[in-house]
């Protein structure tokens, strides 16, 4: 695929700018303030890696940010959208399935589909041929080093493989932005090494906005920017240099 040669939106170098988020949940009769005012933006060709500890709002801003759970104030401007919760549902899942990737903890695999089926559904529903879809999937499945296990279900495979079943299917339609919640919490270091350098690799060479959510301070490595955020505020927001040829994996 080609490298760096995305038009970028409206916004230039931003591929998300988001202004004092509030997000609120209600438990029982009160109401938890999770986000208390957040500001977040993320570039192209940056994975941003968001850390903090349990509990201090990390997915429910991804949520926000994605257009998966609707902040109770603020405003998020993400591509040639301005202000995206201003979109009516059937809009935002249509930018989403465009334009957006998703890669969790769980996998979020269908057990009945092989891995190439998996890929190949997402590239279905966004308008490609059965034929075309298996191209790319087959070339997606490929780039993450599972060209042997095309036609394998989950259960046949092991976590590390599941991870990049899942990869592939999220990169397969060359999203522009990549959301990551805790993508190696379930892998070993080995693995873990696998699926963050594809990370990286998606922010590098494609130029996709990598959005990654890790409690693991060793993938800090990997980031070309390092936002803590702890109790719904962010505290601390660092640009670095990456280091693509990190180890993860502990001897
Ligand atoms: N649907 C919900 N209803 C009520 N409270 C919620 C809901 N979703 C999240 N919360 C609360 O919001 C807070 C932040 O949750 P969030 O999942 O964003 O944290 P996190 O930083 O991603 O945590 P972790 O690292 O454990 O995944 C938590 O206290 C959580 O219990």
């Amino acid at each position: 695929m080609n490298t760096h040669t995305k038009v970028h939106g409206k916004h230039g170098d931003f591929a998300i700018e988001a202004k004092g988020l509030v997000k609120r949940f209600k438990t029982g009769r009160s109401w938890v303030e999770v986000l208390k005012g957040v500001d977040f933006d993320a570039r192209h060709g940056d994975l941003t890696m968001v850390m903090g500890p349990s509990g201090s709002g990390k997915s429910t801003l991804i949520a926000n940010l994605s257009g998966l759970l609707k902040p109770e104030e603020g405003r998020v401007d993400i591509l040639d959208v301005d202000d995206l919760w201003t979109y009516g549902s059937g809009r935002i899942d249509k930018f989403r399935l465009d334009h957006c990737g998703f890669i969790f903890q769980g996998f979020n695999l269908f057990p009945s589909l092989t891995a190439l089926q998996q890929v190949m559904t997402v590239l279905k529903y966004q308008g490609l041929s059965s034929a075309d879809a298996k191209k790319r999937a087959t070339t997606a499945l490929e780039e993450v080093g599972l060209g042997h296990r095309l036609h394998q279900r989950p259960n046949a495979l092991s976590g590390g493989e599941k991870q990049r079943v899942a990869i592939a299917r999220a990169l397969a339609k060359d999203p522009q932005i990549l959301f990551a919640d805790e993508p190696t919490s379930a892998l070993d270091g080995e693995n873990g090494q696998v699926v963050i350098r594809l990370l990286r690799r998606a922010a590098t060479e494609h130029g996709a906005a990598v959005i990654c959510v890790t409690h693991d301070p060793r993938l800090e490595a990997w980031a070309d920017r390092v936002i803590h955020i702890e109790d719904g505020r962010i505290l601390d927001d660092q640009r670095r240099t990456p280091d693509p040829d990190a180890q993860l994996a502990s001897h």
